[in-house]
């Protein structure tokens, strides 16, 4: 997977801004990442606005919203904060989990800083566990290769079951190649297969017990198991996300506190 024979530049993306749109998008992609990792640069290069960025964490904390337009379909892209996880511990990261959760966007593209992979993978595993359309960017490969760091895309996409574009996105290097790959991710003709992360034999037993009864009371509306976890982890805040969610579209009562005190 080559980097510069798949990037056509800057140049060929900005062709493609959906400007003067009115709210109309066909698809829904969320942009989520550690802090810092180029998430609004690739934003901006996409989409042809001017959301704020800069080399210190934290300057994007409401979500900003834009549009592309590829193969006359338009792509709403939502910017999301910065976080090193989605367990809700600050704004951001509610932000982030909750937008993931309750938007449900078509595709999510997680950006990574290639010079320190290891832990952004940390944060690919957890979006896994909500979604299984995803696509990976391993973004600032321009400043991995001035380190010397060696990346092996293909390797990294297998063990992962997801797409890998290795990109410079301040360069406007292989943002093309991830324009495609979204689109076959959202329309199918890309099939991900996301890794599951696996727990202990305890907590594996429990989500096992719980699943079923989760998918019961929200369908397919939620990822049952990223739920199942996250009751095991006594998250109030989800649970209460949950709930209200459902109240808001259905004026439904999910019962789902009783599940997981049952
Ligand atoms: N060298 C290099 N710098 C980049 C690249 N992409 C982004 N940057 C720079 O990295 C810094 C952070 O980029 P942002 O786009 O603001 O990062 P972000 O992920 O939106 O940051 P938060 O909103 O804080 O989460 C900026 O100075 C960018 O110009 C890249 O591919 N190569
Ligand atoms: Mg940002």
């Amino acid at each position: 997977m080559g980097l510069t024979n798949q990037s056509t530049g800057s140049g060929a993306i900005k062709e493609r801004f959906g400007r003067g749109q009115n709210n109309r998008a066909d698809y829904v992609v969320a942009l989520a990442g550690n802090p810092n990792t180029g998430k609004s640069t690739v934003f901006n290069a996409l989409t042809g606005l001017n959301q704020h960025t800069g080399n210190w964490p934290g300057k994007t904390v409401l979500l900003a919203e834009g549009r592309y337009i590829h193969q006359g379909l338009i792509y709403k892209l939502i910017d999301l904060p910065g976080t090193y996880s989605l367990m809700a511990n600050s704004v951001e990261e509610q932000v982030a989990r909750d937008y993931l959760c309750f938007g449900r966007p078509d595709a999510t593209v997680v950006v990574l800083d290639a010079t320190c992979l290891e832990r952004n993978l940390n944060l690919a595993l957890q979006v896994m566990e909500i979604t299984t359309r995803l696509i990976v960017c391993v973004n600032l490969v321009d400043e991995a290769r001035r380190k010397k760091i060696q990346i092996d895309y293909r390797a990294l996409a297998a063990r992962l079951g997801v797409p890998v574009v290795p990109t410079a996105a301040r360069n406007g290097l292989g943002l093309e190649h991830l324009i495609k790959t979204v689109s076959g991710v959202v329309t199918g003709r890309i099939e991900t297969k996301p890794y599951v992360v696996r727990y202990s034999k305890e907590i594996e037993n429990a989500v096992c017990r719980l699943e079923p009864k989760i998918k019961q009371l929200v369908g397919e509306t939620f990822n049952a198991r990223w739920l199942a976890l996250r009751l095991l982890d006594r998250d109030e805040t989800v649970i209460d996300a949950v709930e209200n969610w459902l109240a808001r579209k259905d004026g439904l009562r999910t019962g789902i506190k009783e599940v997981v005190l049952a």
